[in-house]
């Protein structure tokens, strides 16, 4: 198929193209430039939009094989192909846990089939997530893995966390890390602040995900190895990541959407779809992640998409599990909550949500270019809308942000010269 793009401003991390056409033959970028003269199969008016490459989400749950009553592959990238992205890298917590090369390509088999986005698995980092054993990082590399995460649990002990990393070094591997000090965590549900207390409810110190933080990138930085750390919500977490870049420490970290956008108020009223972990923080760990948004600390923005059953998350908010969906709404809440107020431009938009998440995998990808591959996110950056459940895509419904108003919204999402989102059409 051939799809132009006319009169659209093509966004990337290094720069702006305004008033431009973007020309697609089959699954690459044929040409970038104004006044391209070429027939398409399809033609878009970009006027007013703006085109960013294809979204690459860091971390998802997409909870198949054996959680397929939550999301599965399918319904999870067609989400996922909703918000814009073209490729996610999905957590090891399904059941079985993505261990073994028999699963890896399972997940990948699904995900050809489906089509709506690249899946890059990530392996567990020990055997069944259990904490002990390590899993076998070249066969699992082999198989196609992208990255190693125990996600969902901390690698507790600190032998194995430095077996694991000696083994990664060995296989350039990376590591991709839940920071979260289980043993102490004790009953917490929410953070542990002034709103925890009002709602009776109990708490998880900022300490709990601080600690395994700086203990990894001590360790991290011991063995020579990059590392990336997984949703920091913090204030403290950042700082631990700005002091160990200035030093040289080959650390990357992501942070959700969810952590910039609202903070432990909206657990007042019990909510259970505000429950998810590491918990939503106070204002002032609000703004330290938006600095480090801003100024490169915080590498990229992950979803952490965390779809959970309407029964399970019925129990109310002390038994239901932690997590929330958040594919759908990723762009809007970066437009809303960081475009809107200034804290960080069009470019940076290109750089937190593809170019660097593609940097951190070692990936090519992550830019509008000439001769690349055609995937590319078409938004509208001042469309305003409600965020309802019938709209949304996802098999879970678990958001905070349902009957919020958003600005900032995916029109279409093209990936290898394919539509797997036209907004009009679905
Ligand atoms: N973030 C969450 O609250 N939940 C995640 C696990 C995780 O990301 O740690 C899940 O798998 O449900
Ligand atoms: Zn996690
Ligand atoms: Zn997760």
């Amino acid at each position: 198929m051939s799809i132009l793009i006319r009169n659209i401003t093509a966004v990337n991390a290094d720069g702006i193209q305004q008033n431009t056409d973007i020309y697609i033959e089959k699954d690459r970028i044929a040409e970038i430039a104004a006044g391209i003269s070429q027939t398409a199969e399809r033609v878009i008016d970009g006027t007013g939009l703006v085109a960013f490459p294809g979204f690459l989400d860091l971390h998802c749950h997409l909870r198949d094989p054996g959680l397929t009553y939550k999301e599965d592959i399918r319904s999870g990238t067609r989400a996922a192909a909703a918000g814009g992205y073209t490729a996610v890298c999905c957590m090891p917590n399904t059941k079985p846990v993505i261990d073994c090369a028999e699963v890896i390509r399972y997940v990948l088999r699904q995900a050809e089939e489906a089509g709506y986005a690249e899946v890059l698995p990530v392996a567990a980092i020990t055997r069944g997530m259990g904490g002990n054993e390590l899993t076998d990082f070249p066969a699992l590399l082999r198989a196609g893995a992208a990255a190693f995460s125990d996600d969902g649990l901390p690698v507790a002990k600190d032998e194995v966390i430095l077996a694991a990393m000696r083994q990664a070094k060995g296989c350039r591997a990376l590591l991709m890390l839940h920071e979260e000090d289980l043993k102490n965590r004790g009953q917490g549900i929410v953070h542990d602040g002034q709103n925890a207390k009002k709602a009776r409810l109990a708490g998880i110190p900022r300490a709990i995900e601080e600690d395994m933080t700086a203990r990894d990138i001590a360790f991290a930085e011991q063995v020579g190895i990059p590392i990336h750390i997984c949703h920091v919500s913090t204030a403290g977490s950042v700082q631990l990541v700005r002091d160990a870049k200035k030093r040289g420490v080959r650390v990357t970290c992501e942070t959700g959407p969810h952590y910039y956008s609202i903070t432990d108020a909206e657990i007042l009223d019990g909510n259970p779809n505000a429950k998810v972990n590491p918990p939503l923080r106070e204002e002032t760990d609000r703004e330290a992640v938006c600095r480090g948004l801003a100024d490169g600390t915080i590498d990229a923005i992950a979803t952490d998409h965390a779809p959970h059953s309407e029964e399970e998350k019925a129990m109310g908010i002390a038994k239901a599990p932690f997590g929330m969906i958040g594919f759908e709404t990723a762009f809007p809440l970066t437009v809303t909550h960081l475009f809107e107020s200034g804290i960080i431009g069009l470019t940076d938009i290109a750089r937190l949500l593809s170019k660097r998440p593609h940097e951190i995998l070692g990936r090519n990808g992550g830019e509008l270019k000439k001769n690349t591959a055609a995937d590319i996110v078409i938004c509208d950056m001042n469309e305003k809308f409600v965020y309802n459940k019938d709209s949304v895509v996802s098999k879970a419904r678990n958001s905070p942000f349902l009957g919020m108003e958003l600005k900032g919204r995916v029109c279409y999402t093209i990936r290898k010269g394919n539509f797997t989102y036209d907004r009009q059409a679905d």
